[in-house]
């Protein structure tokens, strides 16, 4: 079958040729032979999502739009961290004139990606809290490798996840089961994860995700392009329609947000509390 064979090639570690090495926190390969373009978060140490890792992430999906690839694997470096979501760094005591920039280029990269025309899958393997497990469910497909987590756990930090988070996650569990997870601000493992449908497969290797994300891209081999993108576009429409019609009103939210002496006690807390972690290990 071609998407077996397309995955197989991938994974072999067959021909790839590297094009682009532009951006300094992500790169992307696409194989020669399968066409299908891999982009990894490289921003040790957890892929905080900062303003330059955004800025990375949307110029290289726009690339991989650009050059014609046949689908897009989303991926990182590390091999324990997926993404560790937002860098809280900029949240916490922030410059206001950055924060708003981080902030916009956070909705033009989700824009990005969950409206992307190409098929896209995300091979996660590692923890994927919060802003990480935005892009993974931004993606069409999910495989996971185990032993990590993955979840919106705003609402352990005090935080409240925007609507369009909400959407992605939407988009992937039933409301049900994605209520309860945001309400409890629920990490799930990957076993976890499997059962409730957040994730579509698991793998033991970063190399397996990627070879099952091929396979899912693979299935869209004998399907007209044009006719699945506009058909992913229309189910996605209104979510994206949503997030474009309400940015300015979502940036204004989320910097008064930031600004509130409350929640910045809770993040200098929460902060606190990442670091002690290290220091206890
Ligand atoms: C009505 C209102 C409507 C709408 C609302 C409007 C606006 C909404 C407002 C706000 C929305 C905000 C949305 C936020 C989404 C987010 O993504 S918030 C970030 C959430 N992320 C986390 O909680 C993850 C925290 N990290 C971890 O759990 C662990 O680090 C992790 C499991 C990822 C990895 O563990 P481990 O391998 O053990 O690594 P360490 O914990 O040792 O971490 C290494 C260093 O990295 C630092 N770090 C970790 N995560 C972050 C992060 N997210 N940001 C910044 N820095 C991080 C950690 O402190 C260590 O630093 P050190 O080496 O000690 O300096």
């Amino acid at each position: 079958m071609l998407h077996t064979n397309l995955s197989r090639l991938l994974a072999s570690g067959g021909p790839k040729r590297l094009i682009s090495t532009v951006n300094k926190l992500t790169t992307v390969e696409v194989n020669d032979k399968t066409g299908i373009a891999i982009l990894t978060m490289n921003r040790p140490p957890v892929n905080g999502l900062n303003l330059e890792l955004l800025q990375d992430l949307k110029s290289s999906i726009d690339e991989i739009e650009g050059n014609k690839s046949r689908g897009l694997i989303l991926t990182s470096s590390s091999p324990t961290i997926f993404s560790a979501g937002l860098d809280i760094l900029e949240m916490y005591k922030p410059d206001m004139d950055r924060c708003r920039a981080f902030w916009s280029q956070l909705q033009e990269t989700w824009l990005a990606l969950y409206g992307s025309s190409v098929p896209t899958a995300a091979a996660i393997n590692g923890h994927s809290p919060a802003g990480g497990c935005l892009l993974a469910t931004s993606c069409e497909y999910r495989v996971m490798v185990p032993k990590f987590t993955i979840g919106l756990n705003e609402t352990q930090l005090g935080m409240i996840a925007p609507q369009w988070f909400m959407s992605a996650f939407l988009s992937v569990l039933p409301q049900r089961e994605a209520e309860r997870a945001l309400n409890q601000g629920r990490m799930f493992t990957t076993e976890e994860a499997l059962r409730v449908g957040l994730i579509d497969e698991t793998a033991n290797s970063k190399e397996e995700a990627i070879e099952k994300c091929a396979a899912f891209i693979g299935t869209f081999a004998k399907v007209n392009p044009l006719a699945r993108s506009l058909t992913k576009q229309q189910f996605r429409a209104a979510d994206l329609q949503q997030l474009k019609n309400g940015r300015k009103e979502d940036l204004e939210k989320f910097l008064f947000t930031v600004s509130q002496p409350a929640l910045q006690k809770g993040l200098g807390i929460y902060l606190e509390g990442l670091k002690k972690k290290v220091k206890k290990q």
